[in-house]
């Protein structure tokens, strides 16, 4: 049975809670945007205050094969404690006897954290005994992890059936939701959408889908090059994917016919090398020189997408405009920030999803002048298309 998280008290329980803490860390393994951190706190204060226990399970980045120090979930440790005002307990593998020990003795009040789910390949294969194994730690299950409620995983969507009669959502995932069905089933128009960031095969297909739902659609970051070159244009060494130049076209076409205002960046700040030291020019995003990249968009693109964005009452925002982490490349991403806030002051409902953008808000201290920092990026995107999310339906199923 599903249950609701307010209406349960978890008193004298094990919480076994699947959070999406896939954070961005730098080099020196420090967390560089906290909000899936500060995002799953009252689901985790809610089962401390009732005098239960938790165990945090979740996955971070995209390990190849088996365990990576930059991978691991012990870097976020400190956070934690700082977090609870008490010691987070680690458990150097999800599964396996010292896991089952340290969640064995765990006590109300007390938190344990669980590594990378991913170091194990089952993970992402949804394995059944996989997923069994992580069931046996805990005696209820809540699932809080939007931003991987998309994947079809063990500890996400199999693991559910091991608590039929004990698995809800977190105050994450309620509130993602809501969030969303609002923009989906009252988006006042004009609807734009802006579309950036580097992951051109993750969101190309989903672009498609948003033709049927969006009046304009601004498209930025590293994935507008694959647009352009497919538009004729000479991209240099822009990042593209030569084996979805045909969806591009088709994409720019379909736009048309169904009157979206499509748009892809008329000129780009161009770099010699992926560097924030490297020369820099400002040219048409056609005429890119060979041995040239366009690593931002340029200062007529900036005008043209604030135009829109300003005649906008619904606006939903993935990906960054630009390599934003350089501050040379950073200028597109900051003005297309500074016309959704400005946007949102006048009106309009902002919606802004993905790891990066929402850190881009964040830095520049944006974040409470958004009307919604979504925690999903992918997840958000397919919810959006009108996708079924695994790890929704894993917890609203009661066939088993
Ligand atoms: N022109 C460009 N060339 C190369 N990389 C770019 C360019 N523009 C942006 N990027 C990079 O894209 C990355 C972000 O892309 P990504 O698709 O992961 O966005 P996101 O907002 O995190 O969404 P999601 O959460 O769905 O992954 C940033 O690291 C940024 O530097
Ligand atoms: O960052 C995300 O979008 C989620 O944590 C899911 O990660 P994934 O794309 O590696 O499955």
């Amino acid at each position: 049975m599903t249950r609701n998280i307010d209406e349960y008290n978890f008193a004298g329980k094990k919480a076994l809670v699947r959070v999406d803490f896939n954070v961005p860390l730098d080099k020196d393994y420090r967390i560089t945007d906290d909000t899936r951190i500060r995002a799953a706190v009252p689901t985790i204060q809610k089962i401390l205050n009732d005098g239960g226990a938790v165990i945090l399970m979740s996955h971070l980045g995209r390990p190849k094969s088996g365990p990576e120090e930059k991978f691991s979930l012990r870097h976020l440790v400190p956070r934690l404690e700082q977090e609870f005002h008490t010691r987070v307990a680690f458990a150097p593998d999800c599964v396996g006897p010292e896991a089952a020990q340290m969640a064995q003795e765990l006590q109300p009040g007390e938190i344990l954290l669980l590594e990378n789910l991913r170091f194990h390949k089952e993970e992402e294969k949804g394995d059944a005994e996989f997923a069994r194994a992580l069931s046996t730690l805990g005696d209820v299950y809540v699932n809080d992890a939007f931003g991987t409620a998309h994947r079809e995983h063990a500890s996400t969507a199999v693991i559910a059936r091991y608590f039929p009669n004990d698995k809800m959502m977190g105050y994450v995932m309620q509130s993602e939701l809501d969030n969303a069905r609002k923009v989906l089933e009252n988006a006042e128009r004009p609807f734009t959408a802006i579309m950036g960031g580097a992951k051109i095969s993750d969101k190309i297909l989903i672009i498609e889908k948003l033709l049927d739902r969006v009046d304009n659609l601004l498209i930025g970051g590293g994935m507008a090059y694959t647009f352009v070159k497919a538009d004729g244009g000479e991209i240099g060494s822009s990042l593209v994917e030569e084996d979805k130049l045909d969806l591009a076209n088709d994409l720019i076409r379909i736009a048309k016919e169904k009157g979206v205002n499509i748009m892809i960046p008329v000129d780009s700040v161009i770099a010699d090398a992926f560097s924030n030291d490297a020369n820099i020019d400002t040219k048409l995003s056609h005429h890119i020189p060979q041995n040239w990249m366009g690593l931002d968009i340029g200062p007529e693109s900036r005008e043209l997408y604030a135009d829109v964005i300003a005649n906008s009452k619904t606006i939903l925002w993935n990906g960054p405009m630009g390599v934003f982490e350089m501050s040379n490349f950073s200028v597109g991403t900051e003005a297309v920030a500074d016309a959704v806030v400005a946007a949102t002051a006048k009106g309009a409902y902002s919606l802004i999803g993905g790891g990066d953008s929402a850190a881009a808000v964040n830095k520049l201290g944006y974040a409470g002048r958004v009307s919604y920092i979504s925690t999903g990026g992918g997840a958000l995107l397919e919810y959006m298309e009108g996708k079924t999310l695994p790890g929704v339906a894993a917890i609203e199923r009661t066939d088993y």
